[in-house]
């Protein structure tokens, strides 16, 4: 991997570096991408209605406040001492007004208090409720796709879908909604209320939070450029340790530690060189704001006393606009903040109504499952016999990869699939599942086409023990019975008990309740047996075996192969197999090559004949003499 593109992949795309920090994150249409949102979660609309309406109203509350201050501080100032001819003269205070507007301005306040406090608690409830059926959503999502979508897209992306994205949109949502609406209203309104107090005051206040806003934008244009830099060398710092983290043992047998330790002192530099920028830049912006802000108050104060004196407004005017200052410039940087938070959410969005809206697999409600069940309904036992009729199949069009294969295994026979790397075995077994779609051809099982039942009816018919083991968190008994319904404990012990890890799971502190997780180690070899029991518990007729090509000791070896041996009987089973000494017993052998079938049948047979099979086993078994 080039250093760019580690440096994309490990580059942490949000969270933990702060709002402003890095590339900001952009949906190709966030008209497009807010209507789908809307469109999920259109149940909530009259909801969201409702508490925008408390927001505004809230705001509304907080704005006219700096009003019924200004009388307030109008009635003191009437009643303050005058000096008439050099002496105190005692005007009087009307404390009886002075108690009713204090009242309105408890009320107003508390008013602002409680109805945004509702709103939060309404769009904090909608937002995670969105959050919640996005991901009830994804999850029912990924059980009707095609693999064939899995080729494209990783699982990580989806996995990120639905982690990442999903917790993007519930944080981002109800918050910016939210606080656009109050923002919104506090500046319309406080605008509005200052135009209506005094022109000449407002043109000062607006002059100030403008000055603010260039300086603002100044800082943030240089400290953006940094922040990005500093993202990049994040991003190479990480990819760096983890790269050389998980190949550790390659740069010490090749002594490349020198080299890696002189590449992770540069990134570390740069990392250091743009964190210091852009933390200190980022830094200076609170007190160049406090600064423009103070400015403010002095700016509003000055041309407010010398209008006073005037007599052109009252000493209250100063006293609202030095509030109103503050909530005209507030909603400014919310704003930003706001807007930045709905373009994460949109562009969050995108990402999951791209993967909701993917194409799904087709409908098969109107098929009967015809496998295992008979005319009427009643249950009748799969014999297990498979017909490959010409099949062709390719996973990108125009580039074959199964051609023309045709085979057939009788009940309870054990076909094994044989051939060089790549040469479609896997593809095959795949196929066999209904996983994809044949291009042309037939796959039957007891004479029934896997394409005229449903593909659940097909998959039930089917164990499978694969190379990669999957042992998931849960109790060796929840690992041993998955999905399976009506399994007893003492079909999980005889299962366990036949594939020899019967007597290794009672040295488990709780045995059979024990929970697998990391700690609980089981190595490879006792994690293959699992799923071997697994696969017994399930008791399907027909079993899929990839053989297991990690290394285990030759005892694990044999007891696996026993296992094995254990679980095909009485079953028509299909083996990958990359040992051959595993499958001589193999009553139907094929040999791929390129997507087609080159030889066939039994060991004996293909060893008479002296081709391709023959090949391979006699430089198999010279390996293994070599090594014995
Ligand atoms: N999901 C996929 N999308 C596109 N091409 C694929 C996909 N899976 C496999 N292939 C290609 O199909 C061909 C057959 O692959 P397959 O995995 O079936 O081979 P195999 O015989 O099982 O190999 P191995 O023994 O290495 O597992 C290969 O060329 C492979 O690159």
């Amino acid at each position: 991997m080039s250093t760019a593109q580690r440096s994309m992949a490990a580059r942490p795309s949000r969270g933990g570096h702060g709002q402003m920090r890095g590339r900001m994150e952009k949906p190709e249409s966030f008209g497009q991408a807010m209507k789908q949102l809307g469109r999920f979660s259109k149940r909530y609309i009259p909801a969201v209605i409702v508490a925008f309406a408390f927001g505004a109203v809230g705001a509304a509350c907080q704005i006219v406040g700096p009003d019924w201050l200004k009388r307030v501080t109008d009635a003191i100032a009437k009643g303050m001492p005058a000096i008439v001819h050099g002496r105190p003269v005692m005007a009087s205070i009307d404390l009886g007004y002075v108690e009713r507007v204090c009242f309105v301005l408890v009320g107003l306040y508390v008013g602002y208090a409680l109805l945004t406090y509702v709103q939060s608690w309404i769009m904090a409830t909608l937002t995670q409720r969105t959050a919640q059926g996005l991901r009830e959503a994804i999850s029912k999502k990924i059980n009707r796709l095609p693999l064939r979508y899995f080729d494209r897209v990783s699982y990580g992306d989806v996995l990120s879908r639905i982690t990442n994205d999903v917790d993007a949109i519930g944080q981002t949502l109800g918050q910016s909604l939210g606080s656009l609406v109050i923002s919104i209203t506090t500046f319309v309104g406080s605008l509005i209320m200052m135009f209506a107090n005094d022109v000449i005051m407002t043109v000062v206040a607006i002059g100030s939070a403008v000055v603010g806003g260039i300086l603002m934008m100044a800082i943030m244009g240089v400290s953006q450029k940094y922040f990005v830099r500093q993202q990049i060398a994040l991003g190479d710092v990480n990819g760096h340790v983890e790269e050389k983290y998980s190949g550790h043992v390659i740069v010490k047998a090749y002594s490349g530690e020198r080299d890696s330790i002189e590449q992770f002192e540069r990134y570390n530099q740069d990392l250091y060189e743009s964190g210091w920028k852009s933390q200190f830049l980022s830094s200076l912006m609170m007190p160049l704001m406090n600064f423009v802000g103070n400015f403010g108050y002095v700016a509003v104060c000055v041309v407010g006393a010398s209008l006073a004196m005037n007599g052109k407004i009252s000493f209250g005017v100063i006293v609202a606009f030095m509030m109103y200052i503050r909530l005209f410039t507030q909603p400014l940087s919310q704003f930003a903040q706001a807007f930045q938070n709905l373009q994460r959410t949109a562009a969050a969005s995108e990402r999951v109504f791209g993967f909701l809206d993917a194409p799904e697999m087709a409908d098969e409600s109107d098929k009967r499952a015809l496998l295992g069940r008979s005319a009427d309904g009643s249950p009748k036992p799969v014999r297990g016999q498979l017909d490959f009729e010409h099949v062709n199949f390719s996973y990108k069009p125009d580039h074959p990869i199964i051609k023309d294969f045709t085979a057939q295994a009788q009940p309870g026979q054990k076909v094994a699939l044989v051939g060089p790397t790549g040469a479609g075995k896997t593809t095959m077994v795949n196929l066999l599942m209904r996983f994809y779609e044949l291009d042309s051809g037939d796959i039957r099982i007891d004479g029934v086409s896997t394409e005229d039942v449903p593909r659940w009816n097909v998959h039930d018919q089917f164990s499978m023990v694969l190379q990669d083991t999957w042992v998931f968190r849960g109790t060796v008994k929840e690992n041993v019975i998955y999905s399976k319904q009506g399994v007893t404990d003492e079909q999980v012990v005889s299962a366990c008990q036949a594939v020899g890890l019967d007597r290794f799971i009672r040295t488990l502190p709780q045995g059979y309740d024990t929970v697998l997780t990391d700690d609980t180690s089981l190595s490879q070899g006792q994690r293959q047996l699992l799923t071997i029991a697994r696969a017994m518990v399930q008791d399907a007729p027909i079993l899929i075996l990839d053989e297991a090509t990690s290394s285990v000791d030759t005892r694990t070896e044999e007891l696996i192969q026993k296992a094995m041996d254990a679980l095909t009987v009485g079953r028509t089973s299909v083996v990958i197999a990359h040992r051959l000494s595993t499958i001589r017993d193999a009553d139907l052998i094929l040999v791929m090559d390129h997507g087609r079938i080159i030889e066939r049948g039994t060991h004996e047979q293909l060893l008479k004949q002296g081709g391709f099979y023959a090949d391979l086993y006699n430089s198999q078994f010279a390996s293994t003499e070599l090594l014995a």
